[in-house]
């Protein structure tokens, strides 16, 4: 650890990784002091800390940046760390008694306000003895915490969660006042790690060893170890936590001992011969074929090549994955002998008759109280689905996502999937039609059909005869359902607890449909539809139809008066007219026909469609859709009288709407569109160009290569308009992660976007940008009061010219020129001389008294320079 590891991997450099860059930190752990500090506190305030496992320093640069000047600090690692101002180093192990012999030999009698601790062993393959060495590491400091610390004095250690986490906890609170467990931002989230600041430290005269040896600190650690063959299940309850997600929060035991990896690997014949294939699937992240056994299985027609890649990432598959993975499991061990195919109830059923000699009588008994447990229990099932259907519809009528008429042909759908309504029921249909009572209504009305569903269903069982053999096998596939929903919900909650992006794009999803529902919300609200009925929005539309059919000439200042009038009319006498058969689809269109700014804003998603050329002069199609526009002009043609007229089925159409778009309207469309514009010119300010598809589309709108009209063609794709409704959730993940259109990425765009990141990467630190900057100002510095002086020359009189051009040409070199450093001089105390204060004997001038790795550093910077001297002139 203490050796500059590479910084290589993928996610490594992160953030941090190039703030710690930029601010001249040695390691990007730095932040996670600085975030600890920054929550309790305790470096301003300190005037000696002693860091263990401090390489390769940056804990150290941070307690000497916040401590106040002239504090002691002091850093311990097993490597050596590179010298840092202020800080006294050395190489040593924390857990031996020479490194405590060290620290006290530099720290005299001083007592430490702050020991930290970040020490992480080596982690190799052994994960259980790393894990263990570590909680030791932790325990070690915290025995040289508590013989350095000050009474109050502060702890910092970093633990990892395992099952030594709640005895190490404890013995923290047996010596401070107060312990708390943290983890700041800075830590990574698939770090196990995690900090613990231990405050007021109570400094009691005398501790029992016992708190500092790890054997009786850990004593159940052996207990707690995984067994054999118990690989990825070991102790933990994979099974409660993929079927109850909500409790799985609650296990607070931590990670399983052993089990800090996040990636793992299982053996496929692992999964085949498991007793828990679900808890198994939850816990692995893949599967191999690597024993000559799971090598034949290869070669298996079971093992089609979409299970091979199911099982490479098992993270990334959706819930039909999962099926599948089951599904190939089950034949597998068929094949194998380990599981025998379930008979169907029917020649069980035989066997009994076969063995039992029974009363005929008693055996038709028997077999009709059967048939009826099996029907009801049909009939049962039947009965939920369609419910579920039901309980959809409401939902969806709930949230204005359904007309009325839409809902009449579903519940009439949803009859007919049950079979026992006619499929041309008029009569059923106008009822549907005429529904009026909303969900409330709906619901009720459901509840009476379910009845009758359920009744229907009992009297066809005698028809439909007894039951398919698959029933079992119906059953199982249900449990199976029912337990990989469980699994995916798990999974789904999993990723939302761990991963920082899953939460971003979850909330980036939810803004989208907050977005989406405001568009439907815009088309009437529960409120709003309640209140435009009662305002007689509907009324107004037909009136103006009425009217129109009339007089379609009529002049502007009688719609206006009709507007007056109609905002006049009382609610009463507009709810007569209200009243119409077809209430509830009416209530749909006067919504349709609210004015914009009773309705509210478009979606953007409308917005982009309405905007385009041809709906123009549509307007018979778009009012039809509920376009603004349109309402707006409709309620400018509405008239008082016509208010209570009831319009016939007739009327009821959309084609005779005369209306011309006018300026106004134009005027908001184009507003919106610059409104629009500008979001986006802000967005693409902001952010820039950052995706290689945009860096694509940019380059070929710049070369003329495409066009505004071909981009918003290309908008209009298979993917752009894609119902989602009534698709379960797990579906709608997978294909929000394929279904979408893919854009071409040019090599130009990919190269121009690297090479903008180079640039970005190339840029100096801030420390070099800074001295840089200085730099240039003491050279400008100089530079004027040379010029000062070479003016102050050029006015006296006492020169000839001669000599002033001479005198300001030197001024001017002086000026240019570097100010030459004062020599200062390195002496090294060795021997007796150490530690000796004051001008060392025979030293003139200025020097600096160092130690002699600065002489061996030094010495080092010349010989470099003398080599590359010599390879320029090579
Ligand atoms: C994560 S690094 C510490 C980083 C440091 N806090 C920083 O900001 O630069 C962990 C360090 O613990 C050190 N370490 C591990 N075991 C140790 C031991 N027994 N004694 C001293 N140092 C140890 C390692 O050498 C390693 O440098």
């Amino acid at each position: 650890m203490g050796k500059a590891q590479k910084k290589t991997g993928k996610g490594r450099l992160d953030k941090y990784y190039k703030l710690a860059k930029e601010q001249g930190y040695r390691a990007r752990s730095a932040f996670k002091l600085i975030q600890l500090n920054k929550k309790y506190s305790f470096l301003e305030t300190a005037r000696c800390c002693i860091d263990l496992c401090a390489a390769p320093g940056g804990w150290l640069q941070v307690a000497s940046k916040y401590m106040p000047p002239n504090s002691v600090i002091v850093g311990v690692d097993l490597v050596p760390i590179k010298p840092i101002p202020r800080v006294v180093t050395f190489a040593s192990d924390i857990t031996t008694p020479q490194c405590r012999n060290l620290i006290r030999g530099e720290l005299k009698d001083w007592k430490a306000d702050v020991v930290l601790h970040d020490g992480a062993p080596n982690v190799g393959t052994a994960w259980v003895q790393d894990a263990y060495s570590q909680s030791e590491l932790v325990l070690m400091s915290m025995k040289l915490a508590a013989e350095f610390l000050v009474k109050g004095g502060t702890f910092v250690t970093k633990v990892f969660r395992s099952a030594d986490y709640n005895n190490l906890i404890w013995v923290f609170n047996q010596l401070f006042g107060k312990v708390e467990a943290t983890k700041p931002p800075s830590s990574r989230n698939v770090s196990a790690e995690i900090f613990v600041v231990c405050r007021d430290f109570l400094a009691p005269k005398h501790i029992d060893p016992k708190f500092f040896d790890p054997k009786h600190v850990f004593k159940d650690l052996s207990a707690s170890l995984p067994e054999e063959g118990d690989k990825g299940m070991s102790s933990k309850n994979y099974q409660a936590n993929v079927f109850q997600p909500e409790k799985k929060r609650r296990n607070r035991d931590g990670y399983d001992d052993g089990d800090y990896i996040l990636f793992k690997k299982a053996g496929a014949a692992e999964f085949i011969r498991c007793q828990d294939p679900i808890a198994f699937l939850g816990s692995i992240n893949k599967f191999t074929f690597d024993t000559e056994e799971e090598k034949e299985w290869l070669k298996m027609g079971v093992t089609t090549p979409d299970i091979v890649a199911n099982c490479e990432d098992l993270k990334v598959l959706g819930k039909g994955d999962f099926k599948a993975l089951i599904r190939w499991r089950t034949n597998l061990r068929e094949e194998l002998g380990l599981e025998v195919k379930t008979k169907p109830t029917e020649e069980l059923t035989e066997t009994v008759q076969i063995t039992e000699e029974v009363d005929e009588e008693v055996e038709i008994q028997n077999e009709l109280e059967r048939l009826n447990a099996e029907a009801a229990a049909r009939t049962k099932r039947e009965r939920r689905r369609a419910n579920e259907i039901k309980q959809r519809t409401i939902q969806r009528m709930q949230l204005q996502m359904t007309a009325p008429l839409d809902i009449g042909l579903e519940q009439t759908d949803a009859a007919l999937s049950l079979g026992h309504d006619d499929v041309f029921d008029l009569d059923n249909a106008t009822k549907a039609m005429g529904r009026k009572g909303g969900a409330a209504r709906l619901a009720e009305e459901d509840d009476a059909e379910s009845d009758e569903e359920g009744v229907a269903e009992e009297a066809d069982e005698d028809e439909d005869g007894a039951l398919d053999s698959d029933e079992e096998e119906e059953r199982k596939v249900a449990d199976l359902e029912a337990q990989l929903d469980g699994l995916y919900d798990a999974y789904r909650d999993h990723l939302r607890e761990r991963d920082a992006k899953y939460k971003v794009k979850e909330a980036r999803k939810n803004a989208k449909h907050r977005e989406e529902w405001d568009g439907i919300k815009e088309k009437g609200s529960d409120d709003e539809s309640d209140e435009s009925e009662e305002e007689g929005g509907w009324d107004k539309f037909e009136a103006t139809k009425e009217r129109a059919g009339e007089d379609s000439s009529s002049d502007e200042d009688s719609s206006d008066e009709g507007e007056d009038e109609a905002s006049r009319t009382p609610a009463k006498k507009r709810r007569i007219a209200g009243d119409a058969p077809g209430e509830a689809r009416s209530r749909k269109k006067a919504r349709l026909a609210e004015p914009p700014s009773a309705a509210g804003p478009l979606s953007r998603a409308a917005q982009v469609w309405f905007s385009q050329d041809c709906f123009a002069g549509a307007d018979v199609d778009v009012s039809d859709e509920g376009s603004e526009g349109e309402s707006d002009e409709n309620e400018d043609a509405v008239s008082d009288g016509d208010v209570q007229m009831e319009p016939s089925e007739d009327e009821a159409d959309f084609e005779v709407v005369p209306q011309e778009p006018d300026d106004a309207d134009e005027g908001m469309w184009d507003v919106e569109d610059e409104n629009q514009d500008e979001i986006k010119q802000s967005h693409i300010n902001k952010h820039g160009l950052i995706t290689p598809e945009a860096v694509t589309i940019a380059q070929q709108l710049v070369n003329r290569e495409k066009t505004r009209t071909h981009l918003i063609n290309d908008g209009f794709n298979r993917y752009s308009l894609n119902a989602k409704d009534d698709l379960p959730s797990w579906f709608l993940d997978d294909e929000e992660k394929h279904y979408k259109s893919n854009i071409p990425v040019t090599k130009e765009a990919v190269a121009a976007l690297r090479a903008k990141m180079r640039a970005l990467d190339a840029r100096p630190i801030k420390k070099v940008a800074e001295a840089k900057a200085r730099k240039k100002l003491r050279a400008a510095q100089r530079l004027e009061k040379a010029m000062k002086k070479a003016e102050g020359v050029n006015e006296t009189s006492d020169m000839t010219e001669r000599e002033k051009a001479k005198q300001i040409e030197k001024l001017m070199q002086k000026g240019a020129a570097k100010k030459q450093k004062k020599e200062v001089k390195v002496v090294v105390a060795k021997g007796s001389h150490k530690g000796v204060k004051g001008r060392p004997k025979g030293v003139k001038g200025r020097y600096v008294m160092v130690d002699s790795r600065m002489k061996k550093e030094v010495r080092a910077q010349k010989r470099r320079e003398r080599a590359s001297k010599k390879r320029k002139r090579n």
